[in-house]
């Protein structure tokens, strides 16, 4: 219910959440924790979903379009008594009986998001909705991805869950961060109306085995460019930063927020800051000194520095990455030698 304060705001009363299914508290029925993963065939979500197929009181439901994502990542799974996989497209209603939602579902290569951004904005706002309305149905706890975009081209630096941004709301990435800001606007309206479940994750830079490999992203990139021996397209000016977290450490980070107590918003990342001219360097002298590291134009509105301040996710969930930058490529290295067909020279 709304009501007036003396100078006339409104006010919101949260209301206590729906009950769960009462098959949770029931004395003879063994439940497991029913969890749906909406993006779950693509880089983080199969990698979340290993973590929670690992704990055998967990049932995994993968809802994917497979815009981005694919089958192949899930494989181990397919057939197994605990896991599903439906082919649903978030911005449809979706019918389900589930304890925990994280929900996912979105491209995130800046390449794939600006492909079709009217579909990503309605993958954001509509999938989130139609998410939202779910958790309300059946009382289950949710958690957005959202991400470090939402600070836009930030001017705060590091960057806390306490600053609003910098953002473009008509430019060509906008579909992406501003259609995230709206997704944690829904999620915090659900939360005070409704009384849902709400973790909201700010995720930065992530990367690991799995990823596309023409996906576009910078640390993708560089390492395909480097395997085939191909130049390393270094966009200009190379002195933007970014701080990258490697994906067990993202996975991690994700399952403690939703466990916790905290809504959040919660920055998830790694503090390592690299300019990108750093970051091909990087790769150049681990994985193949040989090539060449060329300028190459950029696209608009590119953020020119980020770096999360993770003192929240610290205190609150007593998170913090493990892998370092230099540590985690060379797993990434073995992923994508194996994909590409490149062994390593002797
Ligand atoms: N990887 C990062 O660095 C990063 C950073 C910040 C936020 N995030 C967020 O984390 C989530 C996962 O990112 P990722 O890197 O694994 O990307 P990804 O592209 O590998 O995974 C996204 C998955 O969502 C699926 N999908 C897209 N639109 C859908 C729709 N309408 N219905 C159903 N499924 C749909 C794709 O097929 C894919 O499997 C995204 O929400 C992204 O915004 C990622
Ligand atoms: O972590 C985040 O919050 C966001 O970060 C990324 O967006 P972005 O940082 O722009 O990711 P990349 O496309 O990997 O670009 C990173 C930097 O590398 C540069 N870049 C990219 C590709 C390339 O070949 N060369 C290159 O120098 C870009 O100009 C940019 O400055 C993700 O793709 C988003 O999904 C995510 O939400």
């Amino acid at each position: 219910m709304a009501a007036n304060s003396s100078n006339g705001e409104q006010q919101t009363t949260s209301k206590p959440p729906p009950l769960p299914s009462p098959l949770r508290f029931s004395k003879f029925f063994q439940s497991n924790m029913r969890i749906l993963v909406t993006g779950g065939a693509g880089f983080i979500g199969s990698h979340l979903v290993d973590k929670l197929m690992e704990n055998e009181k967990n049932e995994v439901i993968v809802v994917d379009n497979y815009f981005t994502g694919s089958k192949d990542n899930l494989r181990k799974w397919i057939g197994h008594p605990r896991f599903e996989l439906i082919r649903h497209d978030v911005t449809e209603p979706l019918l389900v009986e589930v304890d925990q939602i994280y929900h996912l579902a979105c491209p995130a290569s800046p390449i794939f998001y600006k492909y079709n951004p009217v579909k990503t904005i309605k993958t954001n706002v509509i999938g989130t909705l139609n998410m939202l309305g779910l958790a309300k149905r059946v009382g289950a706890r949710i958690l957005l991805t959202s991400t470090s975009e939402v600070y836009g081209d930030p001017l705060i630096h590091p960057q806390p869950e306490s600053y609003w941004g910098n953002v473009n709301p008509i430019g060509v990435r906008s579909c992406y961060d501003e259609g995230k800001r709206v997704a944690e606007t829904l999620m915090f309206d659900y939360h005070r109306q409704h009384g849902i479940e709400i973790r909201i994750a700010r995720i930065f830079n992530t990367y690991g085995p799995r990823m596309n490999i023409d996906d576009g992203r910078v640390v993708s990139n560089f390492i395909a460019q480097a395997l085939r021996g191909e130049p390393l397209t270094v966009q200009k000016p190379g002195t933007q930063t970014r701080s990258f977290c490697y994906v067990s450490d993202m996975v991690d980070g994700l399952i403690r927020l939703m466990e916790g107590e905290n809504t959040g918003p919660i920055n998830i990342g790694n503090p390592g800051e690299f300019t990108m001219l750093e970051l091909a360097e990087t790769v150049k002298e681990l994985i193949n000194p040989d090539v060449e590291i060329k300028m190459v134009e950029n696209t608009p509105d590119d953020p020119r520095q980020r770096k999360p301040d993770i003192t929240k996710a610290k205190e609150l969930l007593g998170w913090e990455p493990k892998v370092k930058l230099r540590d985690g490529l060379p797993f990434m290295e073995e992923d994508f030698r194996l994909r590409l067909g490149v062994s390593k020279k002797k």
